[in-house]
């Protein structure tokens, strides 16, 4: 018989372009090499173009589909993406507690998705306070990017040491770690993540490549540093094993339609596009 892999949780909204959302946690946790595992929050019609509606799922099914999988199944490391309401965050929180996701207990990593990578709102304004108060502080880490920090902090990133500027300003609303994403700071011929735990900097820096095709690339660093901590990584750890995961996931990105295609986890399974060739 062989052996269960680490199962990881992703609460999450559907994308149905495949590109970023639940699906592409998906994909990323799958070629990690951990069994994924879904509790869905929100629909949305979205393809490479960008998002053209939003059907949220009832709290309590929310809520639900944490607990069935958590008491059957078992998470070693869960992370949530759109959460799209207060409500849902709300939901989120507590079923959380009750099956002890959250920091200090199984690692939580909170991606506070607030817009689409066209600018499409994926949280409503209201609930900006409900991830202050019931998410921040439950987190082992959050991982904002720049946009996110403006709207958490106030504060407008344009060079590397604002965003140690906003590292601690984010660390203050409660995570145990922060990573302050530098995929935004489009002036800076590299790409800086930036980790910090209330004291000590951690750098991680990747090449920019000049490919427009980058949806979903949150998710994938966010997904892989999920799948390590599940595997027994610590923080630090898992974050640099995450962000070369990315580089190599941004170097395969490829088109799809008209506009935005995926950063590709697919690098990692090379005889997979050859597979099944007639
Ligand atoms: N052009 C690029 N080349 C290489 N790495 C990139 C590029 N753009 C983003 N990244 C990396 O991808 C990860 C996600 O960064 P980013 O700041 O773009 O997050 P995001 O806006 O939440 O992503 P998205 O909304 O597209 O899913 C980071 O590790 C960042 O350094
Ligand atoms: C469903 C969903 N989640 C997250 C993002 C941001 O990457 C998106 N575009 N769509």
């Amino acid at each position: 018989m062989t052996t269960t892999p680490p199962r990881t949780l992703t609460i999450a909204g559907s994308d149905s372009g495949g590109c970023a959302g639940l699906q592409q946690d998906l994909r990323t946790f799958f070629a990690c090499g951990v069994h994924g595992l879904t509790a869905v929050t929100a629909v949305t019609v979205q393809n490479s173009l960008g998002v053209t509606g939003v059907h949220t799922v009832p709290p309590e099914v929310v809520a639900a589909q944490v607990e069935a999988v958590a008491t059957d199944i078992g998470v070693q490391a869960a992370k949530t993406g759109m959460l799209a309401t207060a409500e849902i965050i709300e939901a989120v929180a507590g079923a959380c507690d009750r099956v002890h996701i959250g920091r200090g207990r199984t690692p939580f990593v909170v991606d506070p998705v607030a817009a689409s990578m066209h600018g499409e709102p994926l949280l409503h304004a209201a609930a900006m306070d409900s991830y202050r108060t019931l998410l921040f502080p439950r987190a082992t880490l959050v991982t904002p990017n720049l946009d996110e920090v403006r709207l958490f902090t106030g504060l407008d990133v344009t060079t590397r040491a604002q965003q140690r500027d906003a590292a601690r300003a984010l660390h203050d609303l409660g995570p145990e770690w922060v990573l302050v994403k530098g995929g935004h700071l489009r002036g800076d011929p590299e790409c800086l993540d930036l980790l910090y735990d209330g004291t000590d900097f951690h750098e991680f820096v990747g090449p920019r490549f000049a490919t427009p095709h980058v949806h979903g690339s949150g998710d994938t660093l966010a997904s892989t540093t999920t799948a390590a901590l599940a595997k027994g990584h610590d923080v630090v750890s898992a974050v640099a094993a995450a962000k070369d995961f990315i580089v190599e996931s941004v170097r395969a990105a490829y088109p799809v339609g008209a506009g935005v295609g995926p950063v590709s986890p697919l690098w990692r399974l090379p005889d997979a596009a050859t597979f099944l060739t007639p």
